[in-house]
């Protein structure tokens, strides 16, 4: 699968014009995880589909979504950005931005420079770098490009060997590690406590996906981690203050 959306990105940069860096980012995305509201921060993720789960939600209105997020209570947003996988939209980002205060993490598949911009311009505050679809030395020199623009990177591992190839190339001050297995799309949040162990101390640690109970949340963060980047079990919830709240329930028990 991740080779099926590569190769699509693929096409889709080429297609990209050239792009004249104007902007520079204006919120912190990692202040903002620094000091999070509760015991544990927490990206909002706004995605309206999945290539594992399918559609979400067919009621998507991606600005209402992240409004909610902020009245919820989350410390930061991630918004889906890929549209042939999980039908989102660059122009998303800026509409966000205009309608809530919170930092935005620009999150799709960046394996080119030229993505880099565009996500500058569309007014990201952060951006994800995959360490499973880089080299280890391009993740590294599009981090030191992302940081130079002024934007936070999110850098995402999936294994300690991923981790130690990163560390090798660049200080990630924001680690992110994907509890959901590329192959099999399952989720096992013990991914979090195999990594984490190996997470130099300056980078906080998020833990991504399969984050759907206080439990999950008390979890991870047991292991060390100090955020969590959660989107099903947020995009399913009607109500998505009190799914925060019963989240946060568990941040508080994680970090006791
Ligand atoms: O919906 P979940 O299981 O809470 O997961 C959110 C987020 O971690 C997931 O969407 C994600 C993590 N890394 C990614 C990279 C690309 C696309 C999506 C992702």
């Amino acid at each position: 699968m991740l080779d099926r959306i590569v190769e699509r990105k693929k096409q889709e940069v080429e297609a990209l014009s050239h792009i004249t860096v104007q902007r520079r980012p204006d919120r912190s995305f990692l202040e903002a995880l620094k000091k999070p509201k509760r015991k544990g921060a927490v990206i909002a993720e706004v995605k309206k589909a999945s290539p594992s789960k399918g559609v979400f939600t067919e009621q998507f209105d991606p600005v209402d979504i992240a409004r909610s997020y902020e009245e919820a209570g989350a410390d930061a947003l991630s918004v889906l950005t890929d549209r042939d996988f999980f039908q989102g939209d660059p122009a998303y980002i800026r509409r966000i931005k205009e309608a809530v205060s919170l930092p935005v993490l620009r999150k799709d598949f960046l394996i080119d420079k030229k993505q880099i911009d565009e996500s500058v311009e569309l007014g990201a505050d952060a951006v994800l770098l995959i360490a499973a679809i880089l080299t280890p030395e391009t993740l590294g020199h599009f981090f030191r490009y992302a940081k130079s623009l002024g934007l936070d990177v999110l850098v995402e591992v999936h294994s300690k060997e991923e981790l130690e190839a990163v560390i090798n190339e660049c200080e990630p001050d924001l680690l992110g590690i994907n509890n959901r297995n590329l192959k099999t799309f399952e989720t096992s949040l013990i991914k979090t406590k195999e990594v984490a162990a190996s997470v130099p101390d300056g980078s906080l640690l998020i833990s991504e996906s399969g984050i759907h109970t206080s439990e999950d949340a008390a979890q991870v963060l047991s292991y060390g981690a100090r955020g969590m980047l959660i989107g099903e079990s947020l995009m399913l919830a009607i109500d998505k203050r009190e799914k925060l709240n019963d989240l946060f329930k568990g941040a508080a028990k994680g970090e006791a």
